[in-house]
């Protein structure tokens, strides 16, 4: 009788430890735990390093204690008290959650990444696991936003698939990080269509013409492009299948829906924080809920037609009308998201947004800002600015070329 070859598990290392990183690799530790047979028991979760002290107010705080009086590194609390108490404090971590600062530490033979940075980190930590990786891992991208440059734009999985030459999908919803960290419940969208090549399929062919980031299209950056062949999973590891991928991150309290469009997915992540940012004007300004209603309504138009123009058939309308990574997103975020608060905050405060950030956020990062700023870019680059009104709006306001008391003529349909 034949005998299966011994299996070995996935390791998992969560690049990233902010609100949201930490939440995921707090739902993630709790998955491996529950699937022993795919995964192995520690995750690993890497810590950009800093120095923190335990607050007053924290649970952890005790005036005769060297954490709550000096500063310590923040790996060293994490692992010491099973918290974040930076990024994601008052939630309890499983213990096989483990902090490290040394990045190719974290990620040594790791066949699984699951990227949760700012996205505005995600190239120069991309470049320092050049060589650090095994070569057949595989990335989900949790991060929102997208990569411009002037080569175009491509999506955040794409510049971590380019950098890293691996596959990467995305995963992305209607996920506020702490109401998640409390397990309450919320659904998500994970894209994830990895071309068929463990051992037992044919690598996929490259074109040799192709030319790694430098090859673009009119509009965007070619993903296809790799600088090499995509690299097979041994067999000896058990198949990053759809279900394999979805016993990850599925939770009781997180419900994963999958699909095979990695774009629509990253747009509706990265694109949604523009139009939190212009709910946050008008909710600044008292006007209601009408108007939020009324941004979110043209913002989704927006969101659409970016898609459909520089990403093509790649997107499908359904992934923002239907899953958790569309409109769902662009309600809670314009909800209750760090973007909508922090730009409703600048308008009641008079102050800037950048200095709202800085000093109310206690060291996390808006993405609406700056991925503006890069749709912008983009947009500008192409001269399509006037096609998108809010996206535009949200990019004057920024730069002090608008009030937002001026969206409403801002956004109306000009004949
Ligand atoms: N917080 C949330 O509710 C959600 C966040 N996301 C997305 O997840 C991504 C990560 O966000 P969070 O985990 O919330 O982060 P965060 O905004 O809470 O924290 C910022 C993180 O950046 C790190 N950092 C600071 N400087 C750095 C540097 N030079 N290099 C590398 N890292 C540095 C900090 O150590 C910290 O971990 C973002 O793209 C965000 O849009 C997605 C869904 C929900
Ligand atoms: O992406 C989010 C919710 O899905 C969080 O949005 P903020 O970064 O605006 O808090």
């Amino acid at each position: 009788m034949a005998t299966l070859a011994a299996q070995k598990q996935h390791k998992v290392t969560i690049v990233g430890s902010g609100n949201w990183g930490t939440t995921m690799s707090k739902l993630v530790a709790e998955n491996v735990q529950a699937n022993p047979h795919l995964f192995q028991q520690t995750v690993q979760m890497w810590v950009y390093e800093e120095e923190c002290i335990i607050p007053k107010g924290s649970r952890h705080y005790d005036p005769s204690s060297d954490m709550s009086t000096k500063p310590q590194k923040l790996s060293h609390v994490i692992n010491t008290l099973h918290e974040n108490i930076k990024y994601l404090p008052g939630i309890t971590l499983p213990s096989n959650v483990v902090a490290n600062p040394d990045l190719p530490a974290a990620v040594k033979d790791s066949t699984i990444l699951v990227f949760v940075l700012p996205h505005q980190f995600i190239p120069r930590v991309c470049d320092q696991l050049v060589g650090h990786i095994v070569p057949f891992a595989r990335g989900i991208c949790c991060t929102k936003g997208v990569d411009v440059s002037e080569k175009g734009i491509r999506l955040m999985s794409e510049a971590i698939g380019m950098r890293l030459n691996i596959y990467c999908g995305a995963l992305s919803g209607a996920n506020i990080a702490s109401e998640i960290a409390q397990e309450k419940y919320s659904e998500t969208t994970v894209a994830y269509d990895p071309p068929p090549m463990d051992s037992r399929h044919p690598t996929p062919k490259v074109s040799p013409s192709s030319s790694q980031v430098d090859l673009i299209s009119p509009s965007r950056v070619n993903p296809s492009s790799r600088s090499a062949p995509l690299i097979p999973l041994p067999s000896d590891y058990p198949p990053l299948s759809r279900e394999n991928i979805r016993k990850l991150f599925h939770r009781p309290y997180f419900h994963v829906r999958i699909v095979d469009d990695v774009a629509g997915v990253s747009l509706g992540g990265a694109l949604k924080n523009i139009i939190a940012l212009a709910a946050g004007y008008v909710d600044g300004l008292g006007w209601g809920d009408n108007a939020k209603a009324a941004v979110m309504r043209v913002g989704i138009l927006e969101m659409v037609r970016f898609g459909k123009a520089f990403f093509g058939d790649s997107v499908k309308t359904g992934t923002f009308t239907e899953e958790s990574c569309g409109v769902a997103d662009v309600i809670t975020s314009c909800m209750g998201g760090r973007n909508f608060r922090c730009a409703k905050r600048s308008i009641e405060t008079g102050k800037s947004i950048y200095e709202i950030e800085e000093t109310e956020l206690n060291g996390q990062k808006l993405q609406g800002t700056s991925t503006a700023h890069e749709v912008h870019t983009f947009l500008k680059s192409q001269g399509l600015e006037a096609e998108y009104p809010l996206f535009t709006a949200v990019y004057d306001i920024l730069e002090g070329n608008v009030k937002p008391e001026q969206i409403p003529e801002l956004i109306e349909p000009k004949d």
